[in-house]
């Protein structure tokens, strides 16, 4: 009797009650319906545990993310005026270029005295968010106007939007079969593509600065807000988890892969069946290259913040609560939660 392999994910990160596996993705997108199934129950476990995976065979081709890399380092590299007249227009859009020292991550809970965190330790990065082209009253800020690397960078950008939606619309449905919903479940919940791409550049920075600074780091301690996050990062490591000790765990770069982790609407959606999990930038570990010395080299990611359409009201899914274990929250239209969140940011 042929056997299906129930073991389409291995963990990858294990310490300190936190675990991370690698899934490959590759049967959900193209095997039969029990290896789907399987992978579906891998993606599902992970959201439900650490909230954290990591996919490989996720179908974006390596070359593809090399070239979004690229035209993101070749856009920060902008003079300075440049980007500062594309600037982010508010919370409602969340479109445009936010610069060193703008935005400072927090936890949840600790939002009010962001003020007077961001004036000691801004987060030491840079930023441009892009949103669905086409939205009425929320132009994307590109840089279009001003050069022919202006042009190409916006379809080059257009054109990930759409490979990452779709990767997102997969996503969901692996989450919806494993958890016993129909495949297509969140299709209309997700359709419009309400994502964010946001390209984040952190600067060399000396190394001294973050002993000299308390509390300083590339990014704040944080949770995302929205459905899930796709995140590519380049090889300099430095992103880690919290765990539920406390500590802080390093997700290791590894090539060709995404790591993907539920936001807090996600969690919200599925009445905390799901984990939304904190998570943080800092100094990449020990040991950097003796051609750095002095200064830890810039770091590049690349984040798709994917949200449920912002006219979607979210409230629990079926099969998440009960009459003993009713419904946690209040339902809540996606655009009043996602402007709540992005207003105290920043
Ligand atoms: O740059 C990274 O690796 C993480 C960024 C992040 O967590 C965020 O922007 O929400
Ligand atoms: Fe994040």
């Amino acid at each position: 009797m042929a056997t299906i392999s129930n073991q389409p994910a291995s963990t990858v990160v294990d310490m300190d009650d936190i675990q991370i596996p690698i899934i490959d993705f590759a049967p959900f997108l193209s095997g039969t319906p029990a290896e789907k199934h399987s992978v579906a129950l891998s993606v599902t476990d992970a959201f439900r545990n650490s909230g954290f995976l990591y996919l490989k065979d996720h179908g974006i081709p390596p070359s593809v993310v090399s070239e979004i890399f690229a035209s993101s380092a070749r856009f920060f590299a902008r003079p300075q005026n440049q980007k500062d007249s594309l600037r982010w227009t508010g919370p409602e859009s969340n479109r445009g270029y936010i610069a060193t020292g703008q935005e400072k991550l927090a936890p949840l809970e600790d939002t009010a005295g962001i003020g007077d965190l961001r004036a000691v330790s801004p987060d030491l990065k840079e930023s441009i968010e892009i949103g669905r082209e086409g939205a009425p009253g929320m132009p994307n800020q590109w840089p279009a106007h001003i050069d022919e690397e202006g042009q190409s960078f916006k379809q080059t950008m257009l054109s990930f939007f759409e490979t990452c939606k779709t990767l997102h619309m997969q996503i969901m449905q692996a989450i919806a079969l494993g958890m016993n919903l129909p495949e297509h479940f969140f299709d209309e919940f997700i359709d419009a593509g309400d994502n964010i791409l946001r390209l984040l550049h952190y600067p060399p920075v000396p190394k001294d600065i973050f002993q000299r600074q308390p509390g300083q780091v590339r990014a704040g301690e944080h949770s995302d807000y929205g459905s899930i996050t796709l995140l590519f990062q380049d090889a300099r490591g430095g992103l880690q988890v919290r765990s539920p000790k406390g500590t802080f765990i390093d997700v290791t770069p590894i090539p060709d892969t995404i790591v993907v982790n539920a936001g807090d609407l996600l969690a919200r959606w599925a009445n905390d069946a799901i984990t939304s999990t904190r998570h943080r930038v800092v100094e990449p570990p020990a040991p950097v290259s003796a051609a750095d010395e002095g200064e830890y080299p810039a770091r590049y990611s690349v984040a798709y913040f994917c949200n449920p359409n912002m006219d979607q009201v979210i409230e629990a899914l079926p099969g998440t609560y009960d009459e003993q274990g009713g419904r946690k929250y209040a339902g809540i239209k996606t655009s009043d939660y996602m402007v709540q969140r992005l207003g105290a940011t920043i």
